[in-house]
């Protein structure tokens, strides 16, 4: 199988599609939960010909209890049937024992996904363990580097969003010689869309980083700022949107398909 990086670039050049579908499914928004899963399921697959990706956001699965793990594993399995590589959204961190564990769940067990979020707040080693398993499944990672939301500028601001990208760059440059093959290393970065003034920044200091773009839709993100982001050719990032995809139009599945479509090709009428 391929590594997560390379066969999310090779789906975007094959289907010309930078954007990644993000799964939020609100319970609040269903009948009930068979309700939910029909909905979730029909906009995986209704938006997916115009998806280099998608991110379930692990919260909206875990806050179903039991039948939200099953649906996640659904999800996860259509997505392959579908060719589709799975961001799971789960930001996860804690000391090296725990994030371990959460290593093996997210990127080695049942409900596992290609690629998973991470939050380097406990310190550098912490992304260890992830690493690790990250490489040894061909998986990918994205680290929390400056995420959308305005408040990210209370703790993010002053130098230390460039110093987790410096880190994201070093992790990335010790796969240099092992795997010359693939443009993009294993671990990429989280740069919320909503800052385009910092994305050539980010760009610069990680060459061979996939960045993940989320904010695009609901939080005011749009496509036309974003390229800066990517490289020449358009590879290198993968912009995101879940309520304005998923719930483009209440629960209008033909809708959804619509916006994925729509922000593909905003995205491409502007990459470099
Ligand atoms: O910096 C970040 C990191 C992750 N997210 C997640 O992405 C989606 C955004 O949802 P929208 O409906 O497109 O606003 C959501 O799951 C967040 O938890 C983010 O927004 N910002």
């Amino acid at each position: 199988m391929m590594p997560f990086a390379a066969a999310v670039t090779d789906r975007t050049r094959r289907l010309q599609t930078r954007l990644c579908v993000g799964l939020d499914p609100r319970a609040s928004a269903y009948r009930d939960l068979a309700h939910l899963r029909t909905h979730t399921l029909d906009v995986l697959e209704a938006t997916s010909p115009y998806a280099a990706c998608v991110k379930p956001q692990l919260a909206f699965f875990e806050a179903l209890g039991l039948p939200g793990f099953t649906l996640l594993e659904e999800v996860c399995a259509a997505a392959r049937t579908l060719g589709l590589p799975v961001i799971l959204d789960g930001k996860r961190g804690d000391i090296g024992s725990t994030a371990e564990a959460y290593a093996r769940g997210w990127l080695t067990g049942t409900h596992a996904g290609d690629a998973l979020t991470v939050n380097p707040f406990l310190g550098f080693g912490t992304l260890t363990p992830f690493v690790e398993a990250a490489r040894a499944n061909g998986g990918g990672l994205f680290v929390l580097v400056k995420t959308s939301n305005p408040d990210q500028a209370d703790l993010q601001g002053q130098g230390v969003s460039e110093r987790v990208a410096v880190e994201v760059a070093r992790l990335n440059a010790e796969e240099e010689g092992q795997d010359q093959a693939n443009t993009y290393a294993s671990v990429g970065a989280v740069v919320g869309a909503t800052h385009p003034q910092d994305l050539a920044t980010f760009r610069a200091l990680m060459p061979r980083a996939l960045l993940l773009l989320p904010g695009l839709g609901a939080q005011g993100a749009t496509a036309a700022e974003l390229a800066p982001a990517f490289h020449a050719g358009g590879a290198g990032a993968l912009a995101s949107a879940s309520r304005a995809v998923q719930y483009a139009d209440g629960l209008d599945v033909a809708a959804s398909r619509e916006a994925a479509r729509r922000l593909r090709d905003e995205l491409n009428a502007v990459m470099p």
